[in-house]
């Protein structure tokens, strides 16, 4: 049998025996002793990454606004709305590894923890258990983080972070300012049904949207997707009554849309019949919407579109000239 001695490169003093498997100081020279070759040592490394932070956060303009949240700094880029409780950002995580992110930050006057609350709302979501929640978690906002930020002039306020899933041009709400007369009814189709696969997969995760205007359908032009924002007054334990409050909510949004947005909103001048009759129904028939569920109404939409347009067909939408002609 071979014996090792466990000695000090430098003085030749014993060390003791956990030098064979972790670094260690020499009881008598105070060298810092490892076997391992390939060792990074914590103090240099973090000198090293905080000096090329620096680097990489001097080459950002001086002239959008930060926000200083949870040690991290973020750049505002762009406003990209305006709710009740909160201002809605754009914004770039400042650093090494840059990352788009959105950021809620609540007015002045919002009651305290209303994002917060809404944050709590999105990770129930996003913990749903049900199979098709791979899917369709990604078409409602992912939380990052809640919590209190740092704004320019040292102002702190609540905000939520949330994930910024790429290619969503912006609200149909805001697609509505370029079609004054209303959608074409074959982008109404897709558009509706979208929402009902999101509102479908909400309602058997046991929660109610509440809140299902224009402005909280966030359109994917290239894919025809539709992200459902706007949770903050989302509910749980989603009976029949708060299925067919959702669902009616969707028909008005809907009828809203065909027809340029009026106050009380026709279902569209050019809109097929199948489809006023299915509109009509589902946005003033409350019992019949709580029986049939999101995914009734679903397919009662298909069958009405094949009765108006035929069998589906790709159209693409441009939210500029999403006009009916
Ligand atoms: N995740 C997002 N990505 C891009 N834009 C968003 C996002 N969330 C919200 N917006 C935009 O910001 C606007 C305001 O957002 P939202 O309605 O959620 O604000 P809020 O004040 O929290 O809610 P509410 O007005 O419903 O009480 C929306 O109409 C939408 O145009």
């Amino acid at each position: 049998m071979s014996f090792t001695a466990l000695t000090c490169p430098q003085c030749g003093a014993a060390l003791p025996r956990q030098a064979s498997w972790r670094m260690v100081i020499c009881p008598y020279c105070s060298a810092t002793v490892t076997r391992n070759k390939s060792l990074v040592q914590a103090a240099p490394l973090r000198e090293a990454a905080a000096r090329v932070r620096a680097q990489a956060l001097a080459g950002y303009p001086s002239t959008l606004p930060v926000l200083r949240w949870q040690g991290q700094r973020y750049q505002l880029l762009k406003r990209v709305g305006i709710g009740e409780h909160a201002e809605v950002h754009l914004a770039e995580r400042m650093g090494l590894f840059p990352e788009r992110v959105i950021v809620k930050l609540a007015h002045a006057g919002t009651k305290p923890g209303v994002l917060a609350a809404e944050a709590e709302i999105l990770r129930a979501l996003q913990a749903s258990t049900l199979a098709e929640a791979a899917y369709l978690s990604q078409r409602v906002p992912q939380a990052i983080a809640s919590g209190v930020g740092e704004t320019a002039g040292g102002n702190e306020r609540e905000g939520l972070l949330l994930r910024h899933p790429s290619g969503y041009w912006g609200s149909l709400a805001q697609a509505l300012r370029y079609a004054a007369t209303g959608i074409d009814p074959r982008h109404a189709v897709w558009i509706w049904r979208r929402v009902l696969e999101v509102l479908a997969f909400a309602h058997d995760s046991g929660w109610t949207h509440g809140d299902l205007r224009p402005e909280h359908w966030l359109v994917h032009p290239r894919d025809h997707g539709v992200l459902l924002v706007g949770w903050s007054h989302a509910m749980p334990g989603a009976d029949g009554a708060a299925i067919a409050r959702d669902l009616r909510q969707s028909a008005w949004t809907l009828r809203a849309l065909l027809c340029g947005g009026d106050a009380l909103p026709t279902c569209g001048r050019s809109t097929p019949s199948p489809l006023v009759a299915l509109l009509q129904r589902s946005s003033e028939d409350a019992a019949w919407c709580a029986e049939v569920g999101a995914r009734g109404l679903d397919q009662a939409l298909v069958a009405a579109a094949r009765a108006a347009f035929g069998p589906p067909k790709f159209i693409p939408f441009n939210p500029t000239s999403a006009t009916c002609r």
